[in-house]
């Protein structure tokens, strides 16, 4: 399987794509202490490592993005963060796009440290997209923006996150009545105007919103991706999703971490369940695509 090189397709079309031929399913490598005991390994670099290259070696050639949770390499130090850089690496060869789950957010300067670690080709951890939060200003993430617009990477920034305590902050109304969150999702949706087939730079919605995301006066049209954290082990599922996310439904990456990893150590169980959730999560998706006001 060919890298796709830097400066080549943007990556919103290279998603898209992703999506609509190996199904719309992130599945986040997040090797929890707890999940490492359950597939009887070791809290420990070794256990990290065999977890991590069974998922890969499961899934990289399968599913469209892997998603690999920083935090748990990180707990390990340099020697976890060297995995790290491998599962990268491996599942971009295997053909799976990687979004690395880190949320960076600083101020321009440093964020634009964070885009040479991330989102230049000669960086070890060079994935295909980044989490980022915007909660120090969506302007502070220019540095990043820029960087992946030029080199064919994305962005997905948090928008409205899966846990309970996101309201405080991203609910809350600015002067000229708009919710902070609302204000986020407008900015992501100027970055992505005229974009085709999708734009680059996606937003982090959760799942498990349902209801409230009414309540806060948001447009999630906002011609890009729309991570959706939170099904499986923080309670949404499939059927959630036109309910929480309405038009855009069809623009949803839903992501799934312990709901699939639980299914291992063995490959081929790891295998089944990512492809089983796919299948229903594409067929969520594809009805939403056919309902009237779908094409957001
Ligand atoms: O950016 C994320 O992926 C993310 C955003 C969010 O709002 N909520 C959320 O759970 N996540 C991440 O998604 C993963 C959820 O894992 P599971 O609950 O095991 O599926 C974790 O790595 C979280 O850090």
């Amino acid at each position: 399987m060919i890298q796709p090189a830097p400066h080549q397709e943007p990556f919103g079309a290279r998603l898209r794509r992703a999506m609509d031929t190996r199904g719309p399913l992130c599945v986040g490598i997040d090797p929890h202490p707890g999940l490492l005991a359950d597939w009887g390994l070791g809290d420990d670099v070794e256990g990290l490592e065999r977890f991590t290259f069974t998922v890969v070696e499961a899934l990289a050639g399968q599913v469209a993005v892997l998603k690999p949770q920083s935090a748990f390499y990180e707990r390990f130090g340099s020697r976890g963060v060297a995995v790290l850089e491998r599962a990268v690496t491996e599942s971009r060869a295997a053909g799976a796009l990687v979004l690395t789950d880190a949320k960076r957010g600083d101020i321009g300067s440093t964020m634009s440290a964070y885009a040479d670690a991330y989102l230049d080709p000669a960086s070890p951890l060079f994935s295909d997209a980044l989490t980022v939060s915007p909660y120090l200003g969506f302007g502070s993430l220019r540095p990043a923006v820029d960087r992946a617009h030029a080199g064919g990477c994305g962005l997905f920034v948090l928008a409205l996150t899966s846990n309970p305590e996101g309201a405080e902050v991203q609910h809350a109304v600015r002067e000229d009545g708009r919710s902070v969150a609302a204000t986020v999702l407008a900015r992501i949706a100027e970055e992505n105007a005229d974009a085709e087939p999708l734009g680059s730079v996606g937003a982090v919605v959760g799942a498990t919103l349902g209801g409230t995301l009414h309540g806060a006066g948001v447009d999630l049209a906002v011609n890009g991706p729309l991570l959706a954290p939170g099904i499986g082990a923080q309670g949404a599922t499939a059927a959630d999703l036109p309910r929480v996310f309405g038009a855009a439904t069809r623009n949803v990456l839903p992501s799934i971490s312990r709901g699939v990893l639980r299914h291992g150590p063995s490959g081929k169980l790891l295998r089944e369940a990512a492809r089983t959730e796919a299948e229903a999560l594409a067929e969520v998706l594809a009805r939403a695509g056919s309902a009237p006001g779908a094409d957001v």
